[in-house]
């Protein structure tokens, strides 16, 4: 569904990603495991055209991807960054809104009333400002804006970052819904129980390549891996 290959890219002059390749398959979870710095936040940002491609391809569905980050969007690709990014003078509804009037078409799979099912907690927010959520509310809307936009395929740096475990849980379930209901999906993750739990597959990245390929299974199953490449 989504394959990068050989691709090269960074800051400026510092290059951080040299000759990365991996591919998302239609219907799966893939996570991108490694160290700090390893370049997993890079390759998602180069992939939603945040980042230049300098050398490689990337393709969705065949074909290239394009250049610029609304481009990316429409062609069904969402992105919750780790910064979560919500608009903090707006409230919660009108974040979605925002999301939804910019995406969603006439017939779309995700609605207000859809993505408020999923996250209720969002529903008893609506007229609270962005800034006055938590981390986990903050996680949830963000969620539910990328839902809004109605993707094939949802990429989402670090979502456990910073929450509480009881938070975690419930975002884990939540994309554990979205799984089943067979949303291709990419995950970036430092926790390793939450990310091989809810992947089918895995990528190690370190130093900007992808050094250790396969399932969540053989991941869970090799402590050598593990140990080498993320200290786990
Ligand atoms: N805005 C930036 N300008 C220059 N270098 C950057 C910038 N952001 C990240 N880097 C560098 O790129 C390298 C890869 O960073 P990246 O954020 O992709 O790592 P990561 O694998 O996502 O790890 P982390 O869990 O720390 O986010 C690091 O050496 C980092 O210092």
């Amino acid at each position: 569904m989504l394959e990068l290959n050989a691709v090269q890219s960074g800051y400026g002059e510092t290059q951080v990603l040299h000759g990365l390749t991996l591919e998302a398959k239609q219907g799966r979870v893939l996570a991108i495991l490694g160290r700090n710095g390893a370049g997993k936040s890079t390759t998602l940002k180069t992939i939603m055209g945040l980042l230049p491609v300098k050398s490689g391809q990337i393709a969705f569905d065949g074909k290239p991807i394009p250049a610029r980050p609304f481009d990316v969007a429409r062609t069904g690709i969402a992105y919750v960054p780790e910064t979560r990014d919500i608009f903090p003078s707006l409230s919660v509804r009108e974040n979605l809104e925002i999301a939804a009037s910019r995406f969603g078409a006439e017939g779309a799979d995700w609605t207000m009333e859809r993505v408020l099912d999923l996250f209720p907690r969002l529903g008893e927010r609506l007229d609270n400002g962005g800034t006055q959520l938590s981390g986990g509310e903050q996680q949830m809307l963000a969620i539910a804006r990328a839902l809004l936009m109605n993707p094939r395929l949802l990429i989402l740096d670090e979502p456990t970052e910073g929450l509480a475990p009881i938070i975690v849980k419930l975002i884990h379930d939540k994309l554990q819904e979205l799984k089943a209901e067979g949303l291709s999906m990419i995950l970036v993750e430092q926790n390793f129980g939450f990310a091989t739990s809810l992947a089918d597959d895995v990528v190690v990245v370190s130093k900007g390549q992808v050094v250790w390929t396969g399932s969540a299974e053989a991941i869970k199953a090799d402590e050598t891996a593990q140990h080498t490449w993320l200290g786990v």
